[in-house]
């Protein structure tokens, strides 16, 4: 029996996985552990199944001690994880691609709508009392129909929001560090662009690549005075691509038109400027938040500490 530190609460179904075979330590609370409590609660452990919110360092491996064998996050992506620092410790780190594809799509789509459409707006103003009623030009929006899409990052996310787009009768470009299958480029009638070309022609610009140092603050003030002063940007990936700065005074000064967030650069603080905007949609990191998708990626995590301690490849190791 292996000792598994679970960092949060997670989906029975995962953590009675991880108690069929191990002696299970998981921290229950609805608030988020403290660093100092997850330092002394991750000493001993062989697997540590981890939350986006934990940030796996050096210190924390090193608290962990050298028996650990497996962080196993349960997120696509893995920003919080020092993978190199996993790598040298012969510490395999995995996450769980896939199993959010289509619930991200479905939040990206809908803070499509909801920028495009003025439904936060609308919202708003039913709650706040104020009177209205309808009116030829009463909060107007922008059609979607014959407009372009423009995807940052084509993995999977980013494939299913285009699916997405094209049943809305929206031409799709994008960039992508590689092609896509042919085949799928073809369904899609998706043509890579550089980003440069994709600012220019998108209607709605959508980002879905993973975040690193290369993609820090990739959209800021000089690519969003390239977009349309019409366009909208949404971003379901990682609040730092986005400068949330530039994006705010883009927004004010009408460089473009609105945008749709759902991760932010200090998540959970938000940009105190993005708060007394109008024209910008706010989530709270809902992505992937229902309960089949969950239930998904707390069992593939679970599943892939336990293949690991079994001494087995797991299913999707962080390559
Ligand atoms: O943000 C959520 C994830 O990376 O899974």
């Amino acid at each position: 029996m292996s000792r598994v530190v679970v960092t949060g609460r997670i989906p029975d179904a995962a953590l009675e996985k991880l108690r069929a075979e191990h002696e299970v330590d998981a921290w229950t609370e609805a608030d988020s552990i403290g660093r100092d409590e997850l330092l002394s609660r991750v000493s001993g452990a062989d697997a540590i199944v981890s939350l986006l919110t934990e940030r796996i360092d050096p210190e924390l491996l090193d608290a962990a001690g050298p028996q650990l064998k497996v962080v196993a996050n349960v997120a696509v992506g893995y920003d919080n994880i020092d993978v190199p620092a996993c790598t040298e410790r012969d510490v395999v780190a995995t996450n769980t691609p896939g199993v959010l594809t289509e619930a991200t799509a479905d939040i990206a789509f809908g803070l499509i709508l909801m920028s495009t459409r003025r439904l936060g707006e609308g919202e708003r103003l039913i709650r706040s009392g104020q009177a209205w009623k309808w009116g030829m030009f009463f909060l107007l929006g922008s059609g979607l129909q014959g407009k372009t899409l423009g995807i940052i990052g084509m993995g999977g996310i980013g494939q299913a929001t285009a699916r997405r787009a094209k049943a809305f009768g929206m031409e799709v470009v994008y960039q992508s560090r590689s092609e896509i299958d042919p085949s799928t480029a073809a369904e899609l009638g998706a043509r890579r662009v550089d980003l440069d070309e994709l600012l220019a022609v998108s209607d709605v610009v959508s980002v879905h690549c993973p975040y690193g140092p290369a993609t820090r603050h990739l959209i800021g003030a000089e690519q969003l005075a390239a977009m349309k002063d019409s366009a909208y940007l949404i971003n379901t990936a990682r609040g730092p691509i986005v400068d949330e700065a530039a994006l705010a005074v883009a927004l004010r000064d009408g460089t473009i038109a609105g945008a749709g967030l759902d991760v932010f650069e200090n998540e959970p603080q938000v940009h105190p400027d993005l708060l007394d905007l109008e024209n910008v949609a706010l989530v709270p990191h809902l992505g992937s938040a229902t309960i089949e998708t969950r239930t998904a990626m707390a069992t593939l995590a679970a599943d892939n500490a336990l293949a690991v301690l079994r001494g087995d490849e797991p299913p999707t190791p962080v390559r």
